[in-house]
């Protein structure tokens, strides 16, 4: 079984790849919409994407691979939630701190101490790859945001921890696979069809969450309880169900 997540080794999404497939093998990719569509190719058996975080609703490239075409017939079937703790890594012997980089996602909920810092911000591929990177340079005025540590493998020192702050670092992982079935779950994806009345029909059975849109199709995120027949009911044929799991 060979699971798509973002990589290099290490990431937040690898550490929930390990969660949501256990035992599987890891294929890393460069983004979350490759490691959809990895799986859509059918270069890898399923994938795991972060869906949403406590900063953003949703996930912008996760969602727009799911809703592209290739992405038809992927069945998301699992989830986790995470709580993330983000470090801060200097090269040895650093300065002062002018240039951070990391995920976007990593960027932003660590906002609050990204602006106390003064710092310019720069995005990476992943929170790992930015720790590659500075690590590469060996820039005294770098430094990068990451998991915890990773110090010792990238020959970085980790100078600071929990930058998020408070409450600021809930993230929601999903895994799928190519038709994978689909069973009564607390929360459920649906792809609809551009319906003007869809929204109201589905907020009958359910809370609904706009995920976003891409050409004519949306992306709903179901929860409170609803059954997959209700759900289905809902939608009528409008649109269909490709995802149920809790977190
Ligand atoms: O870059 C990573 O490590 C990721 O897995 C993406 C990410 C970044 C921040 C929070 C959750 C996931």
């Amino acid at each position: 079984m060979r699971v798509a997540c973002l990589g290099p080794r290490g990431t937040f999404t690898h550490m929930a790849a390990e969660r949501l497939y256990p035992g599987a093998s890891t294929v890393f990719v460069q983004t979350h919409a490759d490691a959809v569509l990895s799986c859509a190719r059918l270069e890898t058996d399923a994938f795991v994407a972060a869906l949403s975080n406590s900063v953003a609703d949703y996930i912008g490239p996760t969602v727009q691979a799911l809703l592209s075409d290739e992405a038809r017939g992927l069945r998301i079937d699992r989830g986790t939630v995470s709580l993330v703790s983000f470090s801060l890594y200097r090269p040895p012997q650093a300065g002062a701190l002018k240039v951070v980089y990391s995920h976007p996602a990593a960027l932003a909920q660590v906002g609050d101490w990204l602006r106390r810092s003064g710092a310019r911000a720069v995005e990476t591929d992943s929170t790992v790859a930015a720790l590659a990177l500075i690590a590469l340079e060996g820039d005294s005025a770098t430094g990068a945001v990451g998991p915890a540590g990773l110090g010792p493998e990238y020959g970085l020192d980790e100078v600071e921890v929990r930058l998020e702050g408070e409450s600021r670092n809930q993230t929601r992982f999903i895994g799928g696979a190519r038709e994978a079935p689909l069973e009564e779950a607390a929360r459920y994806l649906v792809r609809v069809r551009d319906a003007a009345d869809i929204r109201a029909r589905l907020a009958e059975v359910g809370e609904v969450h706009l995920a976003g849109r891409r050409g004519e199709y949306r992306l709903f995120e179901l929860v409170g309880g609803p059954s997959l027949a209700a759900v289905r009911a809902a939608l009528a044929d409008t649109g269909e169900v490709i995802g149920a799991y809790g977190f």
